[in-house]
């Protein structure tokens, strides 16, 4: 379908991103198509949930974002609350959520205008609490010194939702990455029993405990020793941060086998991060339990991915030394031939010549 709505966000602090800005806009008014910039870093005032960016820009069901991949997750969050796409203009660092190169902005949006691309849906995740999420007095001071004004604390989900007591509060959030239970003060840990699929893993006392996606397996996951999942995977990637204990291993959930943690007694304050943005925070008696979102993210491709060739590039993995003399091997396994065996016919692999 073509695009009926734009929303754009735009990395300012990127003379390119700002440059490739004007060019989108200009792309939209050529093609009749509404363009509404959504302003996703704004001051105390300004800085609002997903859902009220969504509806703020008109409802785009594209939104495109120029920048890192930062800027790609704060588009991400706004797509996501109304099942609008989200293509990522890659103007970062690291990129590895956008898909596009800077100079080819205008070719993917003739191509997502034309219908010539695909989709990929990536499991996303939500959370309940114990109680509603607050904010400590102060907080939003502090929070200047990072990357800037905090997000609202995340909306209970609707009343008729939620089947009464003893179930905490469905928040109205969806993480892309990671949801984070970190601790909030240096000196002070996180003392947490973990619980998945409703059942008791380990009491830890850590720094943080992540529970990723499989798009959030590369980022903060991954820091901390977590295993990469291809995105195509449904999972629950829960990795202890400094674990003070022997046990310290990544375990993956299924999709169905939610991860719960509560907060000990002698536990410090537990910040709750969601994609890296600070949400909220609990206290020794709270629990949070993390478990898929209904609504998975849409994210655009322009051909199909090649995860395992970014995976190589983005974190420039370099080959052992011991085949340093070795001729370099192919790039793709098996070499492409015209007929595909039966047996692997089903299997994704490079495509035959
Ligand atoms: N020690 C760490 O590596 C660490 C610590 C805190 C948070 N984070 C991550 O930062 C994310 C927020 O990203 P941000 O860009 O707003 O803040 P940021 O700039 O602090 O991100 C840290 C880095 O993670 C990269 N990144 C983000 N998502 C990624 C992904 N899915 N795969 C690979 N790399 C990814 C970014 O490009 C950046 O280089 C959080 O969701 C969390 O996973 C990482
Ligand atoms: N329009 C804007 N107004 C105010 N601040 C902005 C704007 N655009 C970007 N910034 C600031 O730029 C920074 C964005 O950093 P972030 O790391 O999220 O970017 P990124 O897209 O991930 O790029 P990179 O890959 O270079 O890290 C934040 O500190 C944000 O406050």
């Amino acid at each position: 379908m073509p695009v009926q709505r734009l929303g754009l966000v735009v990395h300012g602090g990127r003379a390119d991103a700002v440059a490739a800005a004007d060019a989108v806009r200009a792309w939209c008014a050529d093609h009749a198509v509404p363009c509404h910039d959504i302003d996703v870093w704004g001051g105390p005032e300004s800085r609002h949930s997903g859902r009220q960016e969504a509806e703020a820009a008109g409802h785009p069901d594209l939104v495109l974002t120029l920048g890192g991949d930062g800027t790609f997750l704060r588009g991400a969050r706004v797509a996501v609350r109304d099942g609008a796409r989200v293509l990522g203009v890659d103007f970062g660092h690291v990129g590895f959520l956008t898909e596009v190169p800077g100079d080819q902005v205008r070719a993917a949006l003739d191509a997502v205008h034309r219908d010539e691309t695909q989709e990929e849906q990536r499991m996303t995740l939500t959370l309940r609490t114990s109680r509603a999420l607050s904010m400590p007095r102060g907080m939003a001071g502090l929070l200047r010194l990072g990357r800037g004004p905090a997000l609202p604390v995340p909306s209970p989900m609707p009343p008729e939702e939620d089947p009464g007591d003893g179930w905490g509060v469905a928040l109205d959030v969806a993480a892309i990455n990671d949801v984070v239970l970190e601790k909030l003060v240096r000196d002070r840990q996180v003392a947490i029993a973990v619980y998945v699929s409703g059942r008791l893993l380990a009491s830890y006392s850590a720094d943080a405990a992540i529970v990723a996606t499989a798009t959030g397996s590369t980022a903060y996951s991954f820091a901390a020793g977590g295993p990469i999942l291809s995105p195509r995977v449904n999972a629950l990637v829960f990795t202890p941060v400094a674990p003070h204990m022997a046990f310290d291993r990544t375990v993956v959930a299924g999709p169905d086998e939610p991860v719960a943690a509560r907060v000990l007694p002698h536990s410090g304050p537990v910040a709750v991060s969601i994609d890296g943005q600070l949400r909220g925070v609990l206290e020794p008696g709270d629990w949070a339990g993390v478990y898929p979102a209904r609504t998975p993210l849409r994210v655009v491709r322009l051909g199909p991915t090649d995860f395992y060739g970014r995976l190589r590039d983005r974190f420039s993995l370099s080959d052992a030394p011991a085949t340093r003399n070795e001729a370099a091997p192919p790039e793709t396994f098996p070499a492409p031939g015209p007929d595909r065996p039966d047996d692997l016919r089903g299997l994704r692999l490079p495509p035959s010549e």
